[in-house]
């Protein structure tokens, strides 16, 4: 095509004058090279101009190119115009191809033939230019080099993945030549530009990246805890250091100071000091609003077993009740056991003498019809509450709930929830959703237009129109979770936190992952001493002998992780003789257990040996020591197990027997929950031997009496 061109051209002239085609022909060559010179200064001002809006990159890169332009000054003029045409030539091409480059990746095959037919059509016109400006056979020459050279780009174009790399290859080489000729700001500048491009998502040439999630870092997601978690009111564990006299607390009636006063009691323990005043203050205006016209806060309270938790509620319970004028249930208190409901319902009792508060426990120790009994009277087809305060345990209130006509909890003001940790345990018992639904269950007869309470939602001018009793939770343990998961199905309102530790989450602790649990951490009483004794299965029996009759631990509680295991070491302990030994487990009725816990209380026994049945709550006094016959397999347990001594203040030793595969975790488990030490005792094998024959002697006869006991078990 080109050649046809330029023979035409020359054709075209042969027809007009045929003296002097070899000058006619010089001069048309010197014409065609004036105006490829005129060309090439048009396009050097042009690109001149495009420099200045060309990107910093194109920039470099014809900077780098233009000392070659510079060598090739120095050559013949014909050499140097076929090079500059060429440059030319190779410049369009580039930048064209760099466009190309940064063109999206899913631009189709239309689109990228569409490409191809453009760049054939420019380089195509620009060899037209070329071989206008030259002599016929260097024309050629250059022709077919630039010919062979579109060809080899647009063959390239092609083959987008080769390519690419040639092509990455090359911009390379570029970048670090580049890298040279630019100055220490403008690269800055550059990587800055680049860097806030890639964040974009976008191309230097503006188009967007689609892809390459894979190089983006993933932000670990950190677990905060909601700030009444995270920041809650101190609770001082040192009981003997931070004592505040009775008098001090303001809002006690004079009844309750002397009853303190005669129950021994002239200070109030760090967590009654916090926690009687944060009650006390949410009925200051009566029980139908709390501080400020506001429903009363929930209370939540983490803190050391033998603390005094159950004074810090009985107090301001029975204090705000006291002005009652009408006898309805107003306060509950649900614990996990019945030993433990009563306990409380002991010392609820004992505070509330002479108030002419009346205290009512159902927990399945009497018959039902004498729970009913002791709830409501009916008289005259007019049915009144017996009951101010009910202790319960959870079975049982929801059987009351259900089947005790007139037994209303439409009155209730405060729900107390004891070893609350252990009550979330047993929600799948629902004994929650009962109880807050018999709370604002609609009431019949001349209550239900003046009491009428609605389950809380958002405040509006229609829900404060009418002032209803509100339900205030008050939740105590010594491991209280503090899993915002797990409380938030106690449905708490504006809860507040009155603890002495806290939970370490993840993102503190480089142990865990922060996909795993919050590391929960506990309160131990400040008088604990915690040891452990490596030991072996076939020893344990006679170690804790040799606690009992040479060292002369007295008097022992002994905790087995079932019921078999502690009736199994009873028997053993008690035929070896030497000591007064009782039992407390599920295998004896609530009579003989409540026998057992009055025998070691009043000092007749010397070691009660228990499942985990008396490991929570159970306030024995005097106990000096605690012996894990069976190491505990979790930390809450742990904690309520040894928790059964240094109660109040003062002191205690608690021995845990390990064997040797139990040692690493038993002790990494401890240290995980922030207990201030375990000391390691040894006992010696020597120290045993002189027990040994007799040992094996009461085996013997101990395996004849279980035979028995179980033969005796069939009939
Ligand atoms: N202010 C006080 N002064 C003297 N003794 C007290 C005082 N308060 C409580 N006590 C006694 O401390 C002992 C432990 O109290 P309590 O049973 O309430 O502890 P707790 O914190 O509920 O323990 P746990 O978590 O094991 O249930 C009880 O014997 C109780 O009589």
């Amino acid at each position: 095509m080109a050649l046809f061109l330029i023979n035409r051209y020359l054709g075209d002239d042969d027809d007009n004058d045929g003296s002097s085609n070899e000058s006619r022909s010089k001069a048309l060559l010197a014409k065609l090279q004036e105006k490829a010179r005129a060309r090439q200064q048009q396009k050097s001002a042009t690109e001149e101009e495009s420099k200045a809006q060309l990107s910093g990159e194109e920039i470099i890169s014809k900077k780098k190119r233009k000392p070659k332009d510079k060598n090739a000054l120095g050559q013949g003029h014909k050499r140097r115009k076929k090079e500059e045409l060429a440059q030319g030539l190779s410049d369009t091409t580039l930048q064209f191809e760099h466009k190309d480059l940064s063109a999206p990746t899913g631009t189709g095959k239309n689109s990228l033939s569409r490409m191809k037919k453009k760049r054939k059509h420019i380089k195509t016109e620009e060899l037209e230019e070329a071989e206008s400006s030259s002599s016929e056979e260097e024309v050629e020459k250059s022709v077919q080099t630039e010919k062979k050279s579109v060809q080899q780009r647009v063959l390239a174009a092609d083959k987008p993945e080769e390519s690419d790399s040639e092509e990455e290859e090359e911009d390379k080489d570029e970048e670090e030549e580049r890298v040279e000729d630019v100055s220490p700001e403008e690269t800055k500048e550059q990587t800055d530009q680049s860097t806030v491009n890639s964040e974009k998502g976008l191309s230097q040439s503006g188009f967007t990246i689609l892809g390459g999630f894979e190089k983006k870092t993933v932000q670990k997601v950190q677990m905060v805890l909601p700030q009444w978690l995270a920041q809650p009111d101190v609770v001082q564990k040192d009981i003997n250091k931070n004592l505040v006299p009775v008098e001090d607390i303001t809002g006690i009636c004079p009844r309750l100071l002397k009853k303190l006063e005669n129950n021994g009691i002239k200070h109030f323990f760090p967590v009654q000091a916090e926690v009687i005043p944060a009650i006390l203050e949410s009925v200051c205006h009566g029980l139908l609003v709390g501080r400020g016209g506001y429903r009363p806060r929930d209370i939540c309270v983490s803190a050391p077993t033998g603390s005094g938790k159950t004074l810090a509620f009985v107090i301001p319970v029975i204090q705000a009740l006291s002005q009652r004028v009408v006898r309805k249930v107003r306060a509950l208190a649900v614990l996990p056991t019945k030993e433990l409901a009563q306990q409380v319902c002991k010392v609820f009792s004992s505070y509330a003498e002479g108030s002419g508060l009346k205290v009512v426990m159902v927990t399945g120790q009497k018959s039902f019809a004498a729970e009913q009994a002791s709830l409501v009277e009916n008289s005259g087809g007019q049915s009144r509450s017996l009951a101010d305060i009910v202790v319960a345990t959870p079975g049982r209130l929801v059987d009351h709930i259900n089947k005790t006509a007139d037994f209303s909890l439409q009155h209730l003001r405060f729900l107390i929830i004891d070893e609350a940790d252990r009550m979330i345990d047993s929600m799948h018992q629902s004994w929650l959703s009962q109880v807050v639904k018999a709370v604002y269950k609609s009431g019949s007869g001349s209550d239900a237009s003046i009491f009428r309470r609605t389950e809380p939602g958002p405040i509006t001018a229609a829900s404060l129109s009418q002032p209803q009793m509100p339900l205030q939770k008050l939740l105590f343990s010594a491991t209280l979770t503090q899993n915002p998961e797990k409380l938030q199905q106690l449905g708490l309102h504006q809860p507040r936190l009155f603890s002495s530790v806290h939970s370490r989450f993840p993102a503190t602790d480089s142990s865990t992952t922060a996909t795993s649990q919050p590391q929960e951490r506990f309160n131990f009483p400040q008088g604990l001493t915690e040891y452990y004794v490596p030991c072996t299965l076939s020893k344990k029996p006679l170690l804790i002998l040799h606690f009992l009759l040479r060292l002369k631990f007295s008097p022992v509680l002994c905790f087995t992780n079932s019921r078999e295991a502690a009736h199994r070491l009873f028997l053993l302990v008690q035929m070896f003789g030497g000591v007064q030994v009782a039992e407390f487990s599920s295998r004896l009725s609530p009579n003989e257990r409540k026998k057992a816990l009055k025998g070691f209380e009043q000092g007749k026994i010397q070691m009660l040996i228990s499942t985990d049945a008396a490991a929570r709550g159970i306030d024995i006094k005097g106990v000096k020591c605690v012996v894990n016959y069976d190491a505990p397999q979790f930390i809450r347990t742990y904690v309520h197990r040894v928790g059964r001594t240094a109660r109040a203040g003062k002191a205690g030793l608690a021995f845990t027997f390990l064997l040797g595969i139990q040692e690493k975790n038993f002790l990494q488990m401890l240290r995980d929950a922030g207990s201030p030490g375990v000391q390691k005792q040894i006992v010696k094998p020597e120290s045993l031997k002189g027990m040994e024959d007799h040992y094996q002697q009461t085996l013997l006869e101990l395996e004849n009496v279980i035979k028995e006991e179980r033969a005796k078990k069939r009939i």
